[in-house]
């Protein structure tokens, strides 16, 4: 027999040049928690994707999402050009089908009746199985390998079995896109080269395309041309080469991570915190680039024409503290040398306050962007207060910086405190303060302090050049 399990209306010009997967501006949150705001990705028919990200960054959240499971809070995900929503549940699952980590079978289902689930897409819960069927269920079986378990129950199996029953099972849905959520979790390591093996196969010879969340750093880059680092948003997407970066690593995954070739191949090797090779590591990232005399406090997307900024300019900074899933968090850990982080939407912990102490004493510049100030983060502006003090030159960036000063410098203030109150105008934190005055007070301290109000960009970046 003909093993054929390439998708049944596979069609590659169906799709009319779209791309089969378009996450458009997706926000989505848990009843109290959210969880990621603004995703944008897009994924082609017969690509191999690999989802990095540390735990709880919210990969399986995204699957979960693209799955149909869950909605966006925010934003549209099109499948094939549609919009997830219109689709039906039953016209989906022939499109996309899901490996989850495990799944538990309170019944005793052999492998056979499990596969054939798969193909209920096709058949529906009265329908009754025909020869195309069968053979389908056949084929899933075949090319995953677990034809020969064909009678055994499933419950009885190896984890490793399971595991290629679980793509079976997908498998016999004839999906176009084939989602997979840590497929090589629970096996070992003979089980979880012979999956990523089948994947590769089903990609290249069936044209499945394939979206997996990977924590193995080695294998991902083994088997994926294309990989995308998740934390709470798109820290990085492209090749192997260029995301699996030790820095961007070590500062996604707070661990220092090594990046070495052993016979012409990348190989990632994770050295754990305190050993002389996770020492050496660090010192060797520290020797790559100059210590940043530069310190970023931005949140909301406030900071990011800045941060793009400085890194265009090759000025090294540190960012933070930035809760994680916060667009300014994903964008500091990709362009910052060291970011700052506080749990997801929390408000910032005496540890992340007194590290921000320590971090603000090595810089020479801090700049404070047009952030929203709340009871969770205005104490960043206590610190800055405090490194004002202590000397640090603080610029506070005018929001909607202009290409030209503002109108208002031609006014020439007669007395100390209307200019003071002019200055303050001009920082807009008024409009910004959510603490009840506490946060305008501060600025105005900050202002007292020394603190510059910036309305060019171009004068951030020489004087944190200079
Ligand atoms: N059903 C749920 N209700 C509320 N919060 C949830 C739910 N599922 C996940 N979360 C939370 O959402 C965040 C993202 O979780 P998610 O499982 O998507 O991460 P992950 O990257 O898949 O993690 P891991 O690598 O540990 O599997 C976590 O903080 C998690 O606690």
């Amino acid at each position: 027999m003909v093993v054929n399990l390439r998708p049944e209306s596979w069609n590659v010009s169906a799709a009319g040049g779209l791309p089969l997967l378009e996450v458009r501006h997706v926000t989505f949150g848990y009843e109290l928690q959210p969880v990621f705001f603004d995703v944008c990705l897009q994924l082609a028919a017969g690509e191999m994707v690999g989802l990095l990200g540390p735990n709880g960054s919210g990969k399986t959240t995204l699957l979960r999402l693209l799955s149909g499971v869950l909605r966006p809070t925010q934003g549209e995900i099109r499948l094939q050009g549609r919009e997830l929503d219109r689709w039906r549940r039953r016209e989906l699952a022939r499109v996309v089908a899901v490996v989850p980590q495990e799944l538990h079978i309170p019944f005793d289902f052999t492998v056979e009746q499990l596969v054939a689930l798969g193909r209920l897409p096709f058949v529906g819960l009265l329908g009754s199985y025909g020869p195309q069927d069968r053979a389908r269920i056949e084929a899933a079986m075949q090319v995953t390998g677990v034809a020969a378990l064909a009678k055994r129950p499933f419950n009885e199996l190896s984890g490793g079995e399971r595991q290629r029953v679980l793509v079976a099972m997908a498998l016999a849905q004839q999906p176009r896109l084939l989602l997979l959520d840590e497929p090589t979790a629970h096996l070992d390591i003979r089980y979880q080269i012979e999956v990523l093996e089948l994947v590769q196969r089903l990609n290249r010879e069936h044209g499945l395309t394939v979206l997996a969340a990977m924590h193995d750093l080695n294998l991902a880059a083994r088997y994926f041309p294309r990989l995308v680092l998740f934390q709470r948003g798109i820290v990085a997407d492209g090749t192997p080469a260029t995301v699996l970066e030790p820095r961007l690593l070590s500062r996604v995954y707070g661990i220092a991570v090594q990046v070495g070739i052993v016979r012409g191949t990348a190989h990632f090797s994770v050295v754990p915190p305190g050993s002389r090779e996770a020492q050496e590591a660090e010192e060797e990232m520290a020797a790559l680039e100059p210590p940043p005399r530069v310190f970023v406090m931005a949140g909301g997307g406030s900071g990011e024409r800045v941060m793009r900024a400085l890194a265009d300019w090759h000025i090294p900074f540190l960012a933070g503290v930035l809760n994680m899933g916060d667009s300014d968090h994903t964008l500091a850990l990709r362009l910052a040398s060291r970011v700052l982080t506080e749990q997801p939407y929390a408000p910032l912990s005496q540890a992340a306050l007194e590290e921000l102490r320590t971090a603000l004493t090595t810089v020479e510049t801090l700049i404070i962007c047009p952030m929203y100030v709340g009871p969770g983060n205005v104490a960043l502006l206590g610190e800055a207060l405090t490194a004002a003090r202590q000397g640090c030159r603080v610029l506070l960036v005018a929001p909607e910086t202009a290409a030209t000063e503002p109108s208002d410098m031609a006014f020439i203030p007669d007395s100390e405190s209307q200019e003071l109150s002019l200055l303050l105008a001009r920082t807009g934190i008024a409009a910004r303060d959510y603490t009840g005055g506490e946060a305008t007070r501060l600025v105005e301290q900050l202002l007292q302090a020394g603190a510059r109000v910036i309305s060019r960009l171009t004068e951030v970046l020489a004087l944190s050049a200079a």
